[in-house]
């Protein structure tokens, strides 16, 4: 099976979610963490995940080509750059000084930057990023504890992390189909223009603007426009049907979620579970101290590990009281102490049986996943959009890693009610 999509994907939820949408679409496709040494495994798409969204930009980048050299080396036909579909990155980086890296190796001077994600309400017009009915800058991203988000114009978001031109593709213009956004994009790139980001408010613009791009060397975006990207390798030829994409090995052994994202959408669902299941909310600005949280959670967590329903463990916090944590250590130590903390947990009780295991938050999942030594995930049922269940190798263990923003209410419950 020659490998058709080759992605690099900032953070380890991101990842996932890619990889979920491209099963989704007809292509088998194995979660790396981290880039790999020797022979990658075969899939018609690797996703290389990396933990690099909130690093220094010059180590992004770095990562970043390494995981490109792996996946040209392998044979990759085309690149995908995922970042999140809200944009996560601070002015200084890390999508535009990435995106500049691979476009610069693959010797291409022009890529679209799309983070849309309908389905997710992620959609763009004029160039602004919406989250629902609210623009990027009021949605809640705009208190994320690493990568608060204040500007909702993507052209300039990304205009401030890259030299190169930044264009648009605008709505009326991703209206007309293909043919006329492929237009587009060849007069930007003609302009000088680097990247264009291009309006999406529909899975139909999404599976449009992926027919546009069939011949770019790089795509960049959410894993939104990921959903056109098979239909392009099917139409020349490259990719049979794959009809047992999303099997994984039957689930076994206790049930936990461990909670670090602090979005809206992960406190309402940690919300909901406190009436369900046992939920812990660890308050780290009463106890800074990782091995004093880790413990009282393992003590806590003795006696209600079951088979049969789960238990949370979150650090998740109002924005306020996140601040003040961050006021108290710095940005970057807290972040830190939370991370670990919940790495902690997940390595104690995964040895004390833990086989079903749900992570919020993509910094979380990333701390969580590299603890617990993981190689590879491969990807299974979708349990809310842009979440699938995965089995980690060679743990064997089943692992959700969810996106802070994603997922209903009663996501912390309805991920483990057929297992
Ligand atoms: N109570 C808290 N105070 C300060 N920072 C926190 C707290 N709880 C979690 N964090 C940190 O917030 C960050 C959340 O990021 P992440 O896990 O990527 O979530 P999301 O998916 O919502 O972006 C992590 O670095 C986490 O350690
Ligand atoms: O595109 C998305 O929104 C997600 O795939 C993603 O990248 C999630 O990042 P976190 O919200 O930090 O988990």
């Amino acid at each position: 099976m020659p490998l058709l999509l080759g992605c690099i994907a900032d953070d380890f939820t991101g990842a996932t979610d890619l990889a979920n949408t491209l099963v989704k679409h007809g292509m088998t496709a194995v979660q790396l963490i981290g880039v790999p040494i020797g022979p990658l495994p075969e899939a018609d798409a690797i996703i290389i995940a990396l933990k690099s969204r909130s690093i220094p930009a010059a180590d992004a980048v770095r990562e970043s080509l390494a995981a490109l050299e792996a996946l040209l080396a392998a044979g990759a036909k085309q690149i995908f750059h995922k970042y999140c579909s809200t944009f996560d990155s601070t002015d200084a980086g890390n999508i535009g000084p990435v995106a500049d890296a691979l476009l610069a190796r693959l010797s291409s001077g022009f890529a679209i930057a799309c983070p849309a994600f309908p389905t997710n309400g992620r959609t763009i017009f004029q160039g602004h990023l919406f989250v629902g009915g609210a623009l990027l800058s009021e949605s809640g991203m705009e208190n994320h504890p690493l990568t608060p988000m204040r500007d909702p114009n993507l052209v300039r978001v990304l205009s401030r992390q890259t030299e190169g031109g930044v264009g648009l593709v605008p709505f009326a213009v991703v209206e007309q189909g293909p043919v006329t956004i492929r237009r587009a994009l060849t007069r930007l790139a003609e302009q000088g223009r680097r990247y264009a980001i291009t309006d999406a408010a529909t899975d139909a613009h999404l599976m449009a603007i992926g027919e546009a791009c069939a011949p770019h060397a790089l795509i960049t975006g959410g894993s939104g426009i990921a959903m056109g990207i098979p239909e392009n390798f099917r139409r020349a030829g490259l990719l049979p049907p794959r009809p047992d994409a999303a099997v994984l090995p039957q689930a076994r052994g206790a049930m936990a979620v461990l909670a670090g994202s602090c979005s809206r959408a992960t406190l309402g669902q940690i919300g909901l579970a406190r009436d369900h299941v046992p939920v812990l909310e660890l308050d780290a600005l009463a106890t800074p101290d990782t091995a004093a949280l880790t413990a009282q959670a393992l003590d806590w967590a003795a006696d209600k590990l079951s088979d049969t329903r789960p238990i949370v463990i979150a650090a998740s916090a109002s924005p306020d009281r996140v601040e003040a944590l961050q006021k108290q250590l710095g940005r970057d130590a807290a972040g830190a102490l939370i991370e670990t903390t919940l790495a902690n947990i997940a390595e104690a009780i995964v040895a004390r049986g833990t086989g079903r295991l749900l992570v919020a938050g993509g910094e979380t999942s990333g701390a969580v996943v590299l603890r617990l030594g993981v190689t590879a995930l491969r990807i299974g049922p979708e349990i809310d959009p842009g979440v699938p269940w995965t089995y980690a190798e060679p743990n064997g263990i089943h692992l959700a890693l969810k996106s802070g923003n994603f997922g209903g209410r009663d996501f912390f419950l309805k991920a483990f009610a057929d297992a």
